[in-house]
């Protein structure tokens, strides 16, 4: 495949066209009593029409064929997909995941949709507040199928596997050590090349920003320019066997036949578009004399809540950089926190973890769930020689945290990679 071309910049206003159809864009109007190539006009709100300039998002799509022309929306298989927070008791104990299990091709053909697995979450869809946190496990492509998501973003952190996105703004190739941010409403279909394996953080009723970089200065944690978005790209293709467009509204699947692809976007232009990140971009800040700072130092984007400084949820990275701290414990300290931590790792170990935390795992720790460094740990970091010294080189773990009490849900609980808790006598 010819390699793939971006754009560049978070949250910029784009124009693209694809380049089989120089002045597919109107100029000077988003929609002319006819369009380019008799092209139909379209627009995708991400925001409410009247919010502030800054929160406004919206783009306009150019399309062979405007998305109204499908069939019925009607239920569908669900999966392990929910938004039902009640299923299960709620668990204060600490929670631990082995790798969550791909299915081999030669077994079970899963596509990234219906490998959909929903471990915790809180809030709702409905009211547009709160967010759910799913894994996805797959081994096949999405063949004439797409989906779209009418409850909120989903922020995809690949652990093994490379996905190319198809969206309707264009292709984006995401692989692990990468990130991506398809957003409310944008239909894409997922192409995958072997055992696929991932992290979904989905957000109701918030769209991702960077975080606010206060005295930190102007550059700096992930900067704006590495965002990369698709630029346009269209199928003209009529599928008469029928086109699958699935929707998650209100956290329930439906589906819809259309006899076209949905990627018949000819050209767009605006700011609410798909992006992807590269976590090696990262320009890293952290303590250079004493005591171990705040992981809030290691955010990627932050989903905001209306309260000041209160995320919906973060998505927090642990690169690889130098401690050099003096006279200080340096791995994470022994904490409770007023918010839920839900860890997981794409390469590598984490410094602060037994055994049991290996890539493609997860760890959750609920809101005032005491935690941190095991024993072992707590002893090397303690007698070590602080002279400066490459920390998790090699590795990558992630955090989403998240202001909300997550429930855990029946899946999550029950599937066979829950494994042993963390134990008392691990620690201090
Ligand atoms: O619990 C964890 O491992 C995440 C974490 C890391 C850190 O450096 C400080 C606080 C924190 O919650
Ligand atoms: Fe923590």
């Amino acid at each position: 495949m010819a390699e793939l071309k971006y754009l560049t910049g978070f949250g910029n206003e784009f124009a693209t066209e694809d380049p089989r159809c120089p002045g597919a864009l109107p100029e000077g109007q988003n929609n002319p009593q006819v369009c380019p190539y008799g092209l139909y006009a379209e627009q995708l709100s991400g925001s409410a029409f009247t919010c502030p300039r800054p929160a406004n998002k919206r783009s306009w799509l150019y399309r062979i064929l405007p998305s109204v022309r499908h069939k019925p929306f009607a239920p569908v298989e669900q999966g392990a997909l929910t938004h039902n927070w009640d299923e299960a008791e709620p668990e204060p104990n600490q929670l631990r995941w082995l790798p969550f299990t791909v299915p081999k091709p030669n077994e079970k053909k899963i596509d990234f949709v219906t490998g959909l697995h929903t471990l915790c979450g809180a809030g709702d869809a409905k009211s547009r507040n709160g967010l759910a946190i799913h894994v996805y496990t797959c081994n096949t492509s999405m063949i004439d199928r797409c989906f779209n998501n009418s409850d909120g973003d989903f922020l995809i952190v690949p652990q093994l596997g490379v996905l190319l996105i198809t969206t309707e703004f264009g292709k984006m190739m995401v692989e692990p050590n990468e990130t991506c941010v398809v957003q409310q409403g944008m239909r894409f279909s997922v192409e995958v090349f072997g055992e696929t394996r991932g992290y979904i953080l989905e957000v109701f009723g918030a769209h991702f920003e960077l975080p606010d970089l206060g005295p930190i200065g102007a550059n700096g944690l992930a900067n704006p320019r590495d965002f990369l978005v698709p630029t346009a790209w269209y199928e003209d293709r009529k599928v008469p066997s029928g086109y699958t467009v699935i929707n998650k509204y209100q956290g329930k699947m439906f589906a819809a036949q259309q006899d076209f692809s949905p990627f018949n976007v000819v050209a767009w232009h605006g700011n609410y578009t798909p992006y992807k990140y590269n976590l090696t971009n990262f320009m890293v800040i952290n303590s250079v004399e004493f005591d171990h700072a705040d992981p809030s130092i290691f955010t990627v984007l932050t989903a905001k809540s209306t309260r000041p400084g209160v995320a919906i949820a973060d998505f927090v990275i642990f690169p690889p950089r130098w401690g050099v701290a003096n006279n200080t414990f340096r791995p994470p300290y022994y904490h409770r926190n007023c918010m839920s931590e839900f860890m997981g790792l794409i390469k590598g170990h984490y410094e602060a973890k037994a055994e049991g935390f290996q890539p493609g795992g997860g760890s959750l720790h609920s809101i005032m769930t005491p935690h941190g460094p095991d024993a072992d740990c707590f002893e090397k970091a303690s007698q070590a020689d602080l002279k400066p010294e490459r920390v998790a080189d090699g590795t990558m773990a992630f955090m989403f945290e998240s202001s909300f009490s997550m429930a855990v849900t029946k899946w999550g609980l029950d599937t066979s990679s829950k494994t042993q808790q963390e134990k008392p006598e691990d620690h201090g």
